[in-house]
């Protein structure tokens, strides 16, 4: 357990218009803010008012720093220890308009502007796919609490319209202070898009559930949590935790002034008065020094895997059901398995063979392995008694074996059974190195058909001139440049009469037409997910223009009222239909994301079934190759005396690709080309002779 007291940070929003005199100071070992409030002159020359105000903090972020510089500052290390296995929980508190939800979600307006959920959600999601050695569970809720009764805002079964509409969340609190939340849902997101999906769901019914009376966004407080499950590959402990990313609403609400109300709504939405703006700082400050002073204590979450810690449990039972039945009598009377035989035998005949005079036979407390076991016994004991006496028990003679003969064809065996096992070594060392290089061959495979993914024969062997031309790689593309050089040299190893014949060989293979028309629904299905997309975030666009229509219109409504035009109740036309305008374009969004993902879906299943003929094809080639070339080999022994005896596998494969007219000598123009004609002539020759020692000629 380790004790941490919570770190506190303050941040200063940028702006234009006068400000409170303060003076940031950044030192090595944190920073402090300084705030100068002039004597008020009013008081009379005498007073007890301080002039300055100094607090001290982790950290202090000017006007000038930028979102980027708050995530790595505040949120990264706490991710690290999320990833960890501890809790984390990050707060923005301060009054209303001071930035927290810019901080804690971001600005919709600017990539640049996205705040510190949407960046931990993004290096989550890079930290899991870089680390292939953990499974990674990722879910998420969304709770906000106004008036302190929780509304879940990720639940699809409701349609937000109204905040009353959101399913309630019941919030609990055990004897030792643990929170616990009923009935608040946990969405699991797969990767990072989805998750991002889910902020932006509910970000949306928390805007449509908010009327300008209950101003939930100032007034309420949101809690996003990401609840992290990781697990080693092949381990039994599990680690769950959570990282809490929370909204506070404006400390007006939270903190001892009680302003609320009409002063509330006139300091968010008119100008707020200097006085009042060094107040209102001041206290937040003075809350982050009392919140420094909080010491937690940091739990490593890690337990055993439920569904191991289920097997152990029922194996657990299984043996207290039979030491109960052992105890009263009330044994199995189901006969021992085939399986169970087997272990006995092997069990008695390590007990037997053990020299060590202490050692025992744990066989549990099951009835019928101990009476088993004895009868077991009872042979040997009586095979090993008739062999004494020179006679088997059904009276066939028997060898005698000395003492001395006995403990050498022991010896022998032992050694008979450490050969054995060395060779069994060697033999999975060797069927490694195979599978190993097997891989080797399927990569190539398919890495050549990344490499050219726009040539109509998508899976062929790259030709010289594709070699080459993947020597001139751009380092922006996709790949690394290392995984690419990699490639390169793979591919140069593979022999020119090798690729020309795998060439040969993808035409007439009886998968093309499949590989091919499977290629094309591929390519089809990534333009229709790509148009998909393109709508998905149009949508998100106008969404998002709607929502700041909605908060300008918002501004102006209690501008208005504050002014005395409007009454707080009456209802606003133009707010109801773009109200009306964000939920037609939530339900086009749910449904255009719903297709997406099913597309997706079929995207993946595709690619599944084109690497399956990949490797097929790959498989057959090989064989193919091999069964050529054994050929190949038969026909220049036959073809004794030939100078022309060595044909090349490039040759072979041609002459099974040609039909006998397209072969002959004159119709095949030279190319001029010397290499390519010396490889066109040997081709000549080599099927001449071919055709003539296997009489197809005559
Ligand atoms: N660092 C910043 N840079 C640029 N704009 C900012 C910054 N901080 C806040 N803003 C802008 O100031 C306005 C108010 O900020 P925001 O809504 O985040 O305040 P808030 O503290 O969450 O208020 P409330 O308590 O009412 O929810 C927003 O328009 C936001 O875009």
């Amino acid at each position: 357990m380790v004790k941490q007291t919570i770190q506190i940070f303050a941040r200063v929003k940028p702006t234009k218009k006068q400000t409170a005199e303060y003076f940031v100071d950044c030192e090595e070992q944190g920073g402090s803010l300084e705030f100068v409030v002039p004597r008020d002159l009013a008081d009379g020359v005498i007073n007890n008012k301080r002039e300055n105000y100094k607090f001290r903090f982790q950290k202090v972020f000017d006007q000038t720093a930028n979102q980027e510089e708050i995530f790595e500052a505040i949120a990264k290390p706490v991710a690290d220890n999320v990833l960890a296995g501890y809790n984390g929980t990050i707060f923005a508190y301060g009054q209303t308009g001071s930035g927290k939800t810019f901080t804690i979600t971001g600005g919709a307006e600017n990539y640049n502007d996205r705040g510190i959920i949407p960046r931990t959600l993004s290096y989550l999601y890079q930290h899991f796919s870089k680390d292939s050695s953990m499974i990674y569970t990722t879910h998420i809720s969304y709770l906000e609490i106004y008036n302190e009764t929780g509304y879940d805002l990720l639940n699809p079964q409701h349609e937000a319209s109204r905040l009353e509409d959101l399913p309630k969340v019941t919030i609990m609190e055990d004897p030792d202070q643990n929170i616990h939340l009923k009935n608040l849902s946990l969405q699991q997101s797969a990767n990072e898009e989805e998750a991002l999906d889910l902020l932006f769901l509910g970000d949306t019914n928390r805007m449509i559930a908010e009327t300008p009376m209950n101003q939930a966004s100032t007034r309420s407080h949101c809690i996003f949590t990401i609840h992290l499950c990781s697990k080693e590959l092949g381990s039994a402990m599990v680690r769950c935790s959570k990282l809490h990313l929370v909204d506070l609403a404006g400390s007006e609400r939270v903190g001892k002034t009680g302003v609320g109300g009409q002063i509330l709504t006139e300091a968010k939405y008119i100008n707020l008065s200097l006085h009042y703006l060094e107040q209102e700082s001041i206290s937040t400050c003075r809350f982050a020094q009392r919140v420094a002073l909080i010491k937690n204590d940091a739990l490593l979450n890690e337990e055993l895997d439920p569904a191991l810690l289920i097997v152990r449990l029922k194996k657990e039972i299984q043996c207290l059901k039979e030491e109960l039945a052992l105890v009263t009598g009330e044994q199995r009377s189901d006969k021992l398995t085939q399986e169970e035989i087997q272990q006995l035998e092997e069990q008695i005949d390590v007990y037997l063979e053990d020299p060590d005079s202490e050692v025992t036979l744990n066989l549990g407390p099951d009835m019928r392995k101990i009476q088993f076991c004895f009868s077991l016994l009872k042979v040997k004991v009586r095979e090993g008694s008739c062999a004494q006496n020179g006679m088997s028990n059904d009276s066939t003679p028997l060898m005698v074996v000395s003492d001395g003969e006995q403990r050498k064809s022991y010896a022998e065996v032992q050694k008979l059974r450490d050969m054995l096992t060395h060779r069994d070594n060697e033999i999975s060392i060797l069927v490694n190195m195979l599978k190993k290089e097997k891989k080797k061959v399927q990569d190539v495979t398919s890495q050549l058909a990344l490499l050219y993914p726009s040539t109509n024969q998508s899976f062929m062997s790259p030709t010289t001139k594709q070699v080459e031309e993947s020597a001139k790689y751009d380092p922006s593309n996709d790949y690394t440049h290392a995984q690419h050089l990699m490639t390169r040299k793979r591919v140069l190893e593979l022999s020119v009469s090798q690729q020309e014949a795998f060439e040969v060989f993808l035409r007439d293979h009886e998968d093309r037409l499949s590989i091919e028309n499977n290629r094309a629904v591929l390519q089809q299905r990534f333009v229709e997910a790509k148009t998909l997309g393109e709508q998905v975030n149009q949508i998100r666009i106008r969404v998002n223009e709607l929502k700041t229509q909605l908060k300008i219109r918002r501004k102006q409504m209690v501008a208005q009222g504050v002014a005395g035009n409007l009454m707080p109740s009456e209802s606003d036309s133009v707010e109801e239909r773009i109200l009306n305008q964000i939920e037609e374009e939530k339900k086009h969004y749910k449904i255009k994301s719903g297709c997406l993902k099913g597309l997706k879906t079929e995207i993946e299943h595709l690619q599944l079934l084109h690497e399956k003929l990949k490797v097929k094809l790959q498989k057959d080639f090989e064989n193919w190759w091999t069964q050529e070339g054994a050929r190949l080999k038969g026909h220049s022994a036959e073809n004794t005396g030939s100078s022309q005896s060595h044909v090349s596998p490039l040759n072979c494969m041609l002459t099974r690709a040609l039909p006998p007219a397209e072969c002959s000598s004159t119709s095949i123009p030279l190319t001029g080309d010397k290499q390519t004609d010396d490889d066109i002539e040997a081709f000549i020759r080599t099927r001449h002779n071919l055709l003539h020692s296997t009489g197809v000629a005559k």
